[in-house]
C-alpha cells in the first residue's frame, strides 16, 4: 500500500512562542526530504511534531493537521505507540538501551506482541541487514550494544527503528556525532533505505544534503522559505535567502 504523509497548515507553540509557522509539506514515498537552515529556526520541533515527540514537551501544543494515510495523527483516539511504529525516530546521539545487540532489536516486536523464537530471530537479523550492520555483530549478538563503537550504536539505532516496519523515518542529523567513515555507512544506508521508505532528515551539513535527499525544504525563523526537489534548491534557488544559506555567507 502506498503511504501518503503530509502536513497542512502545522504550527508548533511552546508557550506562546510559535516555533514553527503554518507549514504545508507534503512527503513522497521513496523519498528523502532534507530540512535545512540555521540554529533555532524550528526544524527538530518540526521533525519531532511529525510523531507527537513533542507531546512530552510541557507547554508544547499544535495548530493544524499531519495526515498519514488520510488520518490526523493528532485525532482524539490516536494510539501514539502505534503510531511510532509507523513513523520511526532516530536521534543524533545514539541511544541504545542498557542491553545486548540482539535485545535492542527484539524489544520492539516483542513489544507489539510477537513471542515466537524464530520469527524474533528473522526479524533481528533483517532489521541489522537492513541497516548494513549484521556482518559486523553477528557473531556477538549476546553483547551489550554498549560495546559497540559511535557509527555502530547509530545503525543500531537504526536497525531498532527498521525492526517494527515504520512507513516514515525521522532522522534528526544522524550522522552529526560520527567520524566521516560512520557517516558515510549511515548516508549510504539512507538512500538504501529510501527504496522503502519515506524518509524525513534534519541536517547542518550541506553536501549530505545535496548528496542524500530528493528534496529539500529551507526553514528560516520557524517558516519554509523554500521547498524544492534537491537539485534546484542547490543549484538555482528562488529566494536569496536560501542563496545565501546554502552558500555558507550565513547561518
Ligand atoms: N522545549 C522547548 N521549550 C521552549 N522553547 C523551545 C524548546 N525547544 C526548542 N525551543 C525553541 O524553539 C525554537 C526552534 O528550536 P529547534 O530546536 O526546533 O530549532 P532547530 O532549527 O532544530 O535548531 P538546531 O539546528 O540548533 O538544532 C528555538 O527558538 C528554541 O529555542
Amino acid at each position: 500500500m502506498q503511504t501518503t504523509f503530509r502536513t497542512e497548515n502545522l504550527s508548533v507553540f511552546y508557550g506562546k512562542y510559535e516555533a514553527v509557522k503554518n507549514i504545508d509539506m507534503n512527503f513522497p514515498e521513496q523519498s528523502v526530504t532534507a530540512l535545512i537552515g540555521p540554529s533555532g529556526c524550528g526544524k527538530s520541533t518540526f521533525l519531532r511534531s511529525l510523531n507527537r515527540m513533542n507531546d512530552d514537551i510541557a507547554g508544547s501544543r499544535i495548530t493544524g493537521k499531519i495526515w498519514i494515510d488520510g488520518k490526523d495523527i493528532n485525532a482524539p483516539g490516536t494510539d501514539v505507540i502505534e503510531l511510532r511504529q509507523k513513523i520511526g525516530m532516530v536521534w543524533q546521539r545514539p541511544n541504545p538501551f542498557y542491553k545486548s545487540i540482539y535485545d535492542n532489536i527484539a524489544f520492539g516486536p516483542k513489544y507489539h506482541g510477537i513471542k515466537d523464537r524464530r520469527k524474533l530471530d528473522e526479524i533481528v537479523e533483517s532489521s541489522l541487514r537492513k541497516a548494513a550492520l549484521w556482518d559486523e555483530v553477528k557473531d556477538r549478538l549476546k553483547q551489550s550494544a554498549l560495546s559497540l563503537s559511535g557509527g555502530q550504536q547509530q545503525r543500531l539505532c537504526i536497525a531498532r527503528a527498521l525492526s517494527v516496519n515504520p512507513r516514515i523515518l525521522l532522522l534528526d542529523e544522524p550522522a552529526s556525532a560520527l567520524d566521516p567513515v560512520s557517516t558515510a555507512k549511515v548516508e549510504e544506508l539512507i538512500i538504501d533505505l529510501k527504496k522503502e521508505l519515506s524518509i524525513v532528515i534534519v541536517t547542518h551539513n550541506m553536501q549530505q544534503a545535496a548528496r542524500i535527499s530528493d528534496y529539500t525544504a529551507y526553514f528560516y525563523l520557524g517558516s519554509v522559505v523554500e521547498h524544492d526537489k534537491t537539485d534546484i534548491i542547490f543549484t538555482n534557488p528562488t529566494n536569496s535567502n536560501t542563496q545565501e544559506y546554502i552558500s555558507g555567507r550565513f547561518g
